[in-house]
């Protein structure tokens, strides 16, 4: 079956002063998969997905999404594009000084007119799909680390978004709740059938979870393919940062 991509970057290039950190970076992300991107700190996971999300333009290249080219839209061009987006940050990002349900509520609020009583439902849906139904009156501030990504999670989920952004969703987040959030991500992309794209330097658990792997390397997407493809590519590079081998070609300068 031929892949439908939601997501292409073509020849995209980002440099920051003389610090090229994206070089003819060309990817293709397939509609309604777990997509996960690996690479090393600091190597340009965070750029990618910025750029994927329009938060950042390209000095050169395409980023295409849904059909459309956004590398050079306007702010207000981009609104109606980002609303197919959802995005848990790395920090969750939940407004502390609110709880729980308004958290979940807030971009129902700010960008639909639905009314008080179908924002409820659907923040109350949002929240058992999380598995924190009771949670709703808590105050963000008295949450864990990992009540916390899944009030992110339901937030993010909120306007039904086609595409879920995750930037390290379980970093910080003891195995078990990690291996929760892991579970999530592959329902929220079954039962929502949204496109899940993950930055995760958690190896095992993206080969479990992701049906395509990308691997980040030097500005380019090095390697990419089913977490079987990759577990068998013939780079030295790939196959050191995979299995997390201090020798090989990856200098730590
Ligand atoms: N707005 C910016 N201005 C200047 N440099 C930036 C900016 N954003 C990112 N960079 C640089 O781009 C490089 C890549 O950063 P990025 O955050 O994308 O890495 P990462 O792969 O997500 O790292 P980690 O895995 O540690 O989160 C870094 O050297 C960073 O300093």
């Amino acid at each position: 079956m031929p892949m439908e991509p939601i997501i292409e970057m073509r020849n995209v290039r980002k440099s920051f002063g003389r610090e090229h950190v994206l070089r003819d970076l060309s990817l293709a992300i397939a509609k309604d998969s777990v997509s996960v991107i690996i690479g090393r700190s600091g190597g340009g996971k965070s750029v990618l997905l910025k750029h994927i999300i329009g938060l950042m333009q390209p000095d050169q290249g395409q980023v295409i999404i849904d059909g459309q080219d956004i590398a050079r839209m306007s702010e207000r061009q981009m609104a109606p594009v980002r609303r197919k987006f959802g995005m848990l940050f790395q920090e969750s990002a939940l407004f502390d000084s609110m709880n729980v349900e308004e958290n979940v509520a807030f971009p129902l609020l700010e960008h639909t007119r639905k009314s008080r009583s179908e924002v409820m439902d659907i923040v109350a849906q949002k929240l058992t799909a999380v598995g924190l139904k009771e949670m709703g009156h808590k105050m963000s501030s008295e949450l864990s680390g990992g009540m916390r990504k899944r009030v992110g999670l339901a937030r993010a989920l909120a306007l039904e978004p086609k595409i879920v952004l995750f930037d390290e969703p379980t970093s910080g987040l003891d195995p078990v709740m990690a291996a929760t959030i892991n579970e999530l991500i592959v329902r929220t992309q079954a039962e929502f059938h949204a496109t899940c794209v993950v930055i995760s330097h958690d190896i095992p658990a993206a080969m479990s979870t992701g049906h395509e792997l990308f691997m980040l390397f030097e500005g380019r997407i090095i390697a990419q393919g089913t977490p079987d493809q990759i577990r068998q590519w013939d780079d030295p590079v790939v196959q050191q940062f995979i299995h997390g081998r201090a020798e090989g070609p990856i200098s730590i300068v």
